[in-house]
């Protein structure tokens, strides 16, 4: 997160670090007791290996009450990403057993009403992704404030120029910007989560390259089938 602060422990108690050999690779959040919802380019660079999912956390190194680190059981990128665009960037992770839920770990819901959230709406998102340009990575969880941008403006010749598709939805990258390792992670407008962090033109805090997020609603009925058939 470039231009934020960093997060009140625990008030985001849904957040998750994508772990691999015990580094943070990607955020998500939990959607069930038993699923994280993250981006499908996270996998981009695993080599096959499957996530560890850390929970309850605030600092990724210092020992907390409600912090425990999940095995997953299967991961489920969506049958469209790919690692050429952005489109369809989701991923259903499985955890190998339902999460303790508690003060530091809650559920989130995501908006199932396929409608764009209008364009100056304030939302926030957080990530333990790098704070500076020179790709610093906290120790805590940061967060950021920032405006959703209507597509048309996301879509013009000098920011994404058409590849932004109503799937998708942006928010303005003015300084205060998602950056390497905040991607998965949920933007939440108005208590709900809208949208999931992706890394798009994989440049942070430049205002000409908005901010881009997969929407969540028009994907609601393939995650819905997913948990569905993997819970039995
Ligand atoms: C395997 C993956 C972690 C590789 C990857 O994603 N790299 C990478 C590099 C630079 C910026 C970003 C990035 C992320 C989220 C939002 C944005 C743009 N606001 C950029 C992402």
């Amino acid at each position: 997160i470039l231009g934020g602060y960093e997060a009140k422990p625990h008030l985001r108690p849904y957040m998750a670090s994508l772990q691999l050999d015990g580094q943070h690779v990607c955020g998500g959040f939990l959607i069930a007791e038993q699923w994280v919802l993250s981006a499908a380019h996270c996998t981009e660079e695993t080599d096959g290996r499957v996530f560890q999912v850390l929970l309850g956390a605030h600092s990724l190194t210092e020992p907390e009450p409600h912090k425990r680190l999940y095995q997953v059981r299967a991961q489920f990128p969506h049958p469209g990403s790919n690692i050429h665009n952005n489109k369809d960037d989701l991923l259903l992770l499985q955890l190998e057993e339902k999460a303790e839920l508690n003060a530091a770990v809650q559920v989130l819901p995501f908006q199932r009403e396929d409608r764009d959230v209008a364009a100056d709406t304030v939302c926030d998102v957080a990530g333990w992704g790098t704070i500076t340009h020179s790709g610093r990575r906290p120790d805590k969880l940061y967060q950021v404030e920032r405006p959703v941008i209507s597509r048309d403006v996301c879509n013009h010749r000098t920011r994404h120029d058409h590849t932004i598709t109503e799937k998708m939805m942006c928010t303005d990258s003015r300084r205060r910007d998602t950056c390497k390792g905040d991607s998965g992670g949920p933007l939440v407008c108005n208590g709900v989560a809208e949208g999931v962090v992706t890394a798009g033109s994989r440049v942070c805090g430049n205002y000409k390259k908005p901010a881009i997020y997969t929407r969540i609603a028009p994907y609601a009925a393939w995650i819905d089938s997913v948990m569905a058939s993997a819970d039995g």
